[in-house]
């Protein structure tokens, strides 16, 4: 959060790089093709309005010349016919015009916005974790609609103005060339005022595009976090900083309004210069009878309509390049890719067995300038529940997002069943690994609703089974409605464990190989951490499990542990044996176990029957087999409790990235038969 209360830091939302307005008019023109068809209507009907205009005004000249001059009324009946059929004509092309116009209006920005939307929804986490979300959000609103005033409206209004000034000059030319040349020297007098105007209009513009993004920015922030807000008593000072980012726009604003109501004074001053040269110039051929009186009033409401399109021109130049401030923010959206790409050709996994492993891994963040994860590895066999644990910014949730494939590594490789992450169809991971992630992110939908959104095609009897096996089934049950209860904005009607649970339901009801929690007792008593442990627990032999957790009372019974320190593997075991062999694993757990975090219950040895997944007759059991595929050679690996299929190498704790030996092998009392420390990769 920006420390700007007082309103003298910069806006939250960053300035979009600039662009000329030919680039951005070419970078969207191709998003009018399915609109094409009614363009070309609207067109023809955008040259009707003026050419109709045109013929009614040339009936003045009949009316004055012959009807009032002579004071021969017999024509009038006609030429009053004439008139209300082309008033009425004009009518109905206007009208068929404007509907055209804003339906093919609206259905391009309706396109663009879709567009951008599942754009951003490809970019995913990692680029929107490094913008705020008002500002993006700002950019899906009105910063769209921009464009449509960019490519629709500018380009309907400048063939307006085009067809205007055609038709109108082409009658005055008619009527007295010699005088048309004298009103058109106005002409250029317009275009260096809107010159001289649009730029600094759309400078303002563009400064009052980017507030607008901060405005809904701080509004964003400082709703989303009202109860933070209201108990540390800031509502003033939030208020004070939404009042600057209101305040900085409303000074962008009355600049450009400033620049923008310039015009019409300058333009009406040029636009009555041009009039009395013309009418002068008029009157005297009028006297000298080379015009007729009919002649010289249609001449002047021609010149009087002709001038509006002329300046029109020049706020068209104003109004295209504040658009264009908006288009830039949203080509700025559009042009970023994400983290990773999909693989050109994939290869195919259509049931993974749920083997991870990550091979030499480094990792820097963008821009952080230092490494997050240092020549990381260790494996996951299928079927087996490991934990990675680590203080507080080892690297565990870095872990998470590689597993996930949010970022690749710098180097080395992270691996599903022997093939690299990288490698497979985004879908075919997505379907393989299922993460539980921190936040228990919910939907103000349904109890049922929010489980069956990882799965669409779930039956009701698997979203209870899910429930069920999530320890969620009685809760729901006491609901007033049961499954179809709504559990309101963040799902404010169900706890915070309950909500984890909620969280392992719809994970499970998604059926994949693989389950990823983050954290999942972060905040949580010790009743409702093992609440939400135990059906994870349940999951032996099931499922992989990953728990990524910084509470080492949560893992103790883990097939195996990962330790994390500085985003380095400090130790690879079981709990017993880190204890002996890993001292920052012994300290931390020493250290929590002094804080009061009591181990959780001794976990259910007998499963409890889940939902098989799709495809599985029979829960894996060990042994499990060793990561293949090039890189670092993976073992096998035992599964505590059950006989170790390979003979175990001596315990030793490797630090990773150096493969130095960390400690030497502890001496025992019982001579060296403690249970050995397998090592993360050998
Ligand atoms: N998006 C990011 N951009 C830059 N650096 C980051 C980002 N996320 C994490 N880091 C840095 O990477 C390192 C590892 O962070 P990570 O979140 O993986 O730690 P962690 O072990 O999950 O910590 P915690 O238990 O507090 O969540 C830290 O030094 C952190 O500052």
């Amino acid at each position: 959060m920006t420390e700007d209360a007082g309103g003298s830091g910069g806006p939250l939302a960053e300035p979009a790089p600039r662009l000329p307005l030919r680039t951005v008019f070419a970078r969207f023109w191709p998003h009018t093709r399915p609109f094409r068809g009614r363009m070309v209507l609207s067109l023809a009907l955008t040259a009707g309005v003026p050419a109709l205009t045109t013929a009614s005004i040339g009936l003045f000249q009949v009316l004055v010349d012959d009807v009032l001059t002579p004071a021969d009324f017999r024509p009038f009946p006609m030429l009053a016919a004439t008139y209300l059929a082309l008033t009425l004509l004009t009518g109905v092309v206007s009208y068929v015009d404007s509907y055209l116009s804003a339906w093919t209006a609206e259905r391009f920005v309706l396109g663009l916005r879709v567009e951008l939307f599942a754009h951003l929804g490809e970019l995913s986490a990692p680029y929107l974790d490094r913008r705020p979300l008002g500002d993006v959000l700002s950019r899906i609103g009105s910063d769209v609609a921009e464009i449509e005033e960019l490519v629709l409206t500018g380009v309907n209004l400048l063939l307006t103005y085009s067809f205007q000034i055609l038709f109108f000059t082409t009658a005055m030319l008619l009527l007295d060339w010699r005088l048309t040349l004298v009103a058109l020297v106005a002409a250029p007098a317009f275009l260096l005022l809107s010159r001289l105007l649009s730029r600094r209009i759309a400078d303002a513009a563009r400064e009052e595009r980017r507030r607008s993004g901060s405005i809904v920015s701080v509004a964003e922030e400082s709703l989303g976090n009202a109860a933070l807000v209201h108990a540390y008593g800031r509502t003033a000072a939030e208020t004070a900083r939404f009042r600057a980012e209101n305040e900085a726009a409303f000074r962008a604003q009355m600049r450009a309004i400033r620049l923008e109501s310039l015009f019409a004074p300058a333009s009406g001053l040029v636009q009555a210069a041009g009039l009395l040269l013309v009418a002068g110039i008029a009157v005297a051929r009028l006297g000298s009878g080379e015009l007729t009186l009919g002649g010289l009033l249609v001449l002047l409401a021609y010149l009087g309509q002709l001038y509006a399109p002329v300046s029109g021109f020049g706020n068209l130049a104003a109004t295209l390049y504040s658009a264009c401030a908006g288009a830039e923010r949203i080509v700025e959206v559009l042009d970023a890719r994400p983290a990773v790409a999909a693989p050109a050709v994939a290869r195919p996994l259509p049931r993974a067995t749920g083997e991870l492993a990550l091979h030499g891994v480094a990792f820097d963040y963008p821009g952080s300038g230092r490494p997050a994860l240092h020549e990381v590895s260790f494996r996951v066999p299928a079927g087996s529940r490991v934990a990675v644990v680590g203080a507080s910014g080892a690297g565990k949730s870095t872990v998470v997002r590689l597993l996930l494939r949010q970022h690749d590594p710098d180097r080395g490789r992270v691996t599903l069943d022997g093939v690299d992450l990288a490698q497979l169809a985004p879908a075919d991971l997505r379907a393989a690994v299922v993460p539980v992630l921190q936040d228990s992110l919910v939907f103000d939908a349904t109890v049922e609703e929010n489980i069956r959104w990882a799965r669409p095609d779930a039956a009701p009897e698997e979203v209870e089974a899910a429930a069920r096996a999530a320890d969620l089934h009685d809760v729901v049950a006491a609901l007033p409605d049961g499954y179809r209860t709504r559990i309101g904005q963040r799902g404010r009607m169900l706890s915070g464990g309950q909500l984890r649970r909620l969280a392992i339901a719809r994970a499970l009801v998604r059926d994949a190989p693989v389950l990823l929690l983050d954290e999942p007792t972060a905040g949580l008593d010790a009743a409702s951490a093992a609440r939400v442990l135990a059906p994870v627990r349940r999951l032996a032999g099931h499922r992989t499990v990953v728990l990524v957790t910084h509470r080492l009372v949560d893992v103790v019974d883990a097939d195996r542990i990962v330790v994390l320190d500085g985003g380095r593997v400090t130790g690879y075991g079981d709990h017993p044996s880190l204890l002996r062999e890993c001292p920052g694993y012994a300290a931390l757990y020493r250290l929590q176990e002094q804080a009061g975090d009591a181990p959780p219950p001794a976990p259910p040895v007998a499963p409890r029957p889940l939902p098989a997944r799709r495809g599985e007759a029979v829960a894996r059991t060990v042994p499990l087999p060793a990561v293949a595929g090039p890189g670092v050679p993976l073992p096998a690996f035992p599964t505590v409790g059950a006989p170790s299929p390979v003979p175990e190498p001596r315990a030793r704790h490797r630090v990773a990235d150096t493969g130095r030996t960390a400690l030497p092998p502890a001496r025992h009392a019982d001579g060296g038969r403690h249970r050995r420390t397998p090592d993360p990769v050998r």
